[in-house]
């Protein structure tokens, strides 16, 4: 299934070599192409209901949260082939990003696993819940039309960083309940979001927990300086930073959104639960 807007039409660029490479492998493609948001987990029901031996989707994390929807709990193996901006399922799984011929031979090699989504608001989630400063920065992002890429995020990032306060918590992690001010809290099955930021570094796709990332305050120019280490993961480690683990999540702050696979979720709380193993992936 092909989302040919993803990456700005990325997606559709992409689809003809990918079909190309996997009927050359003696695979049977039937290729569907989105028109909306909704087509994606439309055709996935169906598809599921086809009885076909799999589904490959060409798209970003938006794409994939879409179609997650129909697939969690199926048993279908799902194949990504990443044609987004932010591709942080991808990124996770460790799909090659920028080579869709040897994404798509993943699907071909046929080697699946399953690992785990979360479950917040009556969906599942694919890669991060999180809400705080990375709520602001993400409306912003998603608003903006330029620069293209990964760029609008920091462009985004330095734009509220000028007027942001810390936030007041309170976070329940399996019953124990910690209040707390910070500056952002995440939690996350696997450990990216924003386009390859670590927020949750370390997380497991397949351990059955769910990982809890809390940035307490910071000056301005220690969340700054924290950013390109959220690229490699070393911000754990900073006393700032504290982090947990745990089967439920439940996190309050008045008047904040939560995102979730990049999207809004809608307002806090929210209750973040795991639901292990339910996606059966190539990778
Ligand atoms: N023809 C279409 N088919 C499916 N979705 C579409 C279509 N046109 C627009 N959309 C929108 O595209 C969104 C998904 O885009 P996707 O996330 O795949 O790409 P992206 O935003 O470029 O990448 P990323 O989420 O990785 O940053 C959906 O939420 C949907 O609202």
């Amino acid at each position: 299934m092909v989302n040919p807007t993803s990456g700005r039409g990325l997606g559709a660029r992409i689809a003809p070599a990918v079909r190309q490479r996997l009927t050359d492998a003696g695979l049977t493609v039937d290729v569907y192409e989105t028109t909306c948001a909704e087509d994606v987990g439309r055709i996935s029901t169906e598809v599921v209901a086809s009885g076909a031996d799999a589904v490959t989707l060409i798209g970003g994390d938006g794409t994939i949260h879409l179609g997650a929807q129909a697939l969690a709990n199926s048993g279908m193996p799902f194949g990504v082939i990443p044609a987004g901006t932010g591709n942080d399922f991808a990124r996770g799984l460790g799909v090659p990003l920028k080579d869709p011929a040897a994404a798509a031979d993943l699907v071909i090699a046929g080697r699946t696993r399953t690992i785990d989504l979360a479950t917040a608001k009556d969906e599942f989630i694919t890669t991060v819940v999180a809400g705080g400063f990375d709520s602001l920065v993400n409306k912003r992002a998603n608003a903006m039309t330029w620069p293209k890429g990964n760029a609008r995020y920091t462009v985004a990032t330095l734009a509220e960083l000028r007027t942001f306060q810390p936030l007041e918590y309170v976070v329940t992690v399996d019953g124990d309940q910690i209040e707390t001010s910070a500056m952002l809290v995440a939690v996350g099955t696997g450990p990216m979001y924003g386009g390859g930021l670590q927020i949750c570094a370390g997380a497991e796709l397949d351990d059955g927990l769910l990982d809890v990332t809390i940035i307490q305050p910071v000056s301005r120019l220690t969340l700054l300086q924290m950013f390109p280490k959220l690229a490699k993961g070393t911000h754990v480690g900073h006393p700032a930073v504290r982090t947990l683990r745990g089967r439920s999540v439940r996190i309050e702050s008045p008047g904040i959104t939560a995102y979730a696979d990049g999207e809004p979720l809608g307002l806090l709380p929210v209750d973040i639960g795991i639901a292990p193993g339910a996606l059966t992936v190539f990778g």
